[in-house]
C-alpha cells in the first residue's frame, strides 16, 4: 500500500499539514454535506490545530471527535478535549460540532458504552484520522504491553476503555477496528528517535509489538506521514 511518506521539517510543517486537512475537510463537505476529523493528544498537534482553526471552511458542518481521551474533568491540563477547545474550536472553527470521549461515569469502563453510543452516530467512515505515535510504537492509546491491547486490535467495537501500562490516566480510544474506519489517515511524528521506531514499524513484525503497525501495515486506507526531523 503506498504509504506517502511527506518530510517536512521545522514550523512551516503545521501550516502544511492543517492546508492539506483543509482541502479534504473542504471537498468532505463539497460532496457529502458534511466532513469529519477524528484528533489526538500530545504535542504534535498542537501547532497543526492552531493552524487549522484558521481554514475558511463551513465550519457548521465539520464533526470533529478524538481519537483517545484521558479519562480525566474537560477542564484538566491533560484532557485531549481541553487541547482541541484551546486550539481548534474558536473564532469561526467554534462552529464545529465537537464530539467528546469523557463522560461523568467515575472511570473509562463505566463510560465506554455511553461513548460506543455517541461514537456509533457519527458519519463513519471518518475523513480523517490524525494520528500520533509514542517512543514505544503506541498510537491512540493501544500500548505495547496494555492489558487491553489485544482487544482494541481485535474488537470490531469503536471505541475501548484502556489503562496505559505506564503513561498516567485510563484513556477511552478508538480501537484498530475504528480507526481504520476512515477515508484518510495522517501520522505525524517528530525527531530521530520516533523515525527510528517508524522505520521499524515499517519494516514489518507484530502489531502488538508496535501498534502503529495497524495503521502502516495495512492497504485499506491511505496513510499520509508527516515528519518534522528536528
Ligand atoms: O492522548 C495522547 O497522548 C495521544 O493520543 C497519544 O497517542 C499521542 O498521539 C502520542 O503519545 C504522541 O504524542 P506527541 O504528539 O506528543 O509525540
Amino acid at each position: 500500500m503506498p504509504t506517502e511518506h511527506l518530510f517536512v521539517t521545522g514550523v512551516e510543517a503545521a501550516a502544511d499539514i492543517a492546508a492539506r486537512i483543509a482541502a479534504i475537510l473542504s471537498d468532505a463537505i463539497a460532496r457529502r454535506g458534511v466532513a469529519s476529523i477524528a484528533l489526538s493528544g500530545g504535542r504534535s498537534p498542537r501547532p497543526v490545530l492552531e493552524a487549522l482553526s484558521h481554514a475558511d471552511l463551513d465550519w457548521g458542518k465539520v464533526v470533529v471527535t478524538l481519537v483517545d481521551e484521558r479519562w480525566v474533568a474537560p477542564d484538566s491540563a491533560d484532557s485531549n478535549e481541553r487541547l482541541v477547545r484551546d486550539t481548534l474550536l474558536k473564532g469561526a472553527a467554534a462552529r464545529a460540532r465537537f464530539v467528546p470521549m469523557k463522560t461523568p461515569a467515575a472511570d473509562a469502563y463505566a463510560g465506554q458504552l455511553a461513548v460506543e453510543a455517541a461514537f456509533a452516530d457519527l458519519p463513519w467512515p471518518l475523513d480523517i484520522i490524525l494520528l500520533g505515535m509514542g517512543d514505544d510504537g503506541h498510537t491512540a492509546s493501544l500500548f505495547p504491553l496494555g492489558k487491553e491491547l489485544a482487544e482494541g486490535l481485535a474488537s470490531q467495537a469503536l471505541t475501548i476503555a484502556a489503562t496505559p501500562p505506564a503513561a498516567p490516566h485510563q484513556r477511552m480510544s478508538l480501537t484498530a477496528h475504528g480507526i481504520l474506519q476512515s477515508c484518510h489517515i495522517f501520522l505525524q511524528i517528530s525527531g530521530a528517535g520516533k523515525k527510528a521506531v517508524y522505520d521499524r514499524a515499517l519494516a514489518g513484525g507484530s502489531i502488538a509489538e508496535l501498534p502503529i503497525r495497524l495503521a502502516l501495515l495495512q492497504d485499506k486506507v491511505p496513510v499520509e506521514v508527516w515528519i518534522a526531523e528536528i
